[in-house]
């Protein structure tokens, strides 16, 4: 018989300001995770470092082709030096590259009640849509705030065909609470994607809170993997059953139904 599922892991953590601690982390987890049967982990975003003072994420940045990448990993050396890349990438299991997407929406944003942020200080935007291939699937890279934006999503299901979304965030805890879960879960039904959604959590320095609550939710909506605890460190594994994906989609055929909007009218504007 063919097989028609494949396990997954994603990642909850609370990464800081030391390279080497994190490190130890993500070595943990991927153990852990490999002893689970799964085929691939997801690490929340900047799982390799979180600074505690302006700058320091700028002083850590490498290149791709760095040290550091060959460890895992990561914070991208941007175009000058005073910038970096938020990059998401795709690492198989001889430890090659096998895809890099550059985040595209900047979160500056001013949050009520709690801070503002403005990541594009020290973060160049990408512009680049990216999907690979993946023993889980076809994969589609997004970065947190990317998800405020369905139409990058659209484009990965449609356009790209992408089975499995991936999420990797370090959403506040303001917003996390109002609006973390029913983003993912929306995202996951309008696009009958598989989404997986790793999350930083907990506190990482004196400024910096996180939400947590990683996620894997099917492409019916359903959440299939949790951790027990939001704030813990830790993994949560669910198993991509390209069966229900396949069944989802033929039943409700929403890629034929779909009427893209170069096809609309205004009435008027
Ligand atoms: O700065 C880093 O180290 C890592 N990057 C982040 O944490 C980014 C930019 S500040 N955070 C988000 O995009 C949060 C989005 C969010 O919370 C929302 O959309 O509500």
């Amino acid at each position: 018989m063919a097989v028609n599922s494949v396990r997954i892991a994603a990642a909850q953590m609370t990464s800081i300001n030391d390279l080497a601690s994190n490190f130890a982390t993500c070595s943990r987890l991927v153990k852990e995770a490999a002893s689970a049967g799964a085929k691939m982990i997801c690490f929340p975003e900047s799982f390799a470092f979180i600074g505690a003072q302006d700058g320091e994420s700028l002083k850590i940045a490498q290149p791709l082709d760095g040290p550091m990448m060959q460890q895992y990993w990561f914070q991208e050396k941007g175009p000058d030096e005073q910038h970096l890349f938020n990059t998401h990438v795709v690492i198989d299991d001889n430890g090659k590259i096998k895809s890099t997407y550059k985040k595209i929406h900047l979160f500056d944003v001013d949050i009520a009640g709690e801070r503002s942020y403005k990541e594009s200080n020290i973060t160049e935007a990408g512009n680049n849509i990216v999907s690979v291939d993946s023993p889980v699937g076809r994969l589609g890279l997004t970065v947190c705030y990317d998800l405020r934006f369905p139409e990058l999503y659209q484009q990965l299901r449609f356009q790209h065909e992408a089975q499995v979304l991936l999420v990797p965030a370090a959403f506040t805890v303001a917003t996390g609470q109002a609006h973390w879960e029913i983003l993912l879960r929306a995202r996951a039904i309008e696009t009958q994607c598989y989404v997986i959604a790793a999350a930083q959590t907990g506190k990482h320095n004196d400024k910096r809170q996180s939400y947590g609550e990683t996620l894997i939710i099917d492409p019916w909506g359903t959440v299939v993997g949790r951790l027990t605890d939001r704030l813990s460190t830790g993994i949560t594994v669910a198993d991509i059953d390209f069966s229900l994906l396949d069944s989802i989609r033929t039943r409700m055929p929403i890629a034929r139904h779909r009427k893209p909007i170069e096809f609309w009218k205004s009435a008027s504007l």
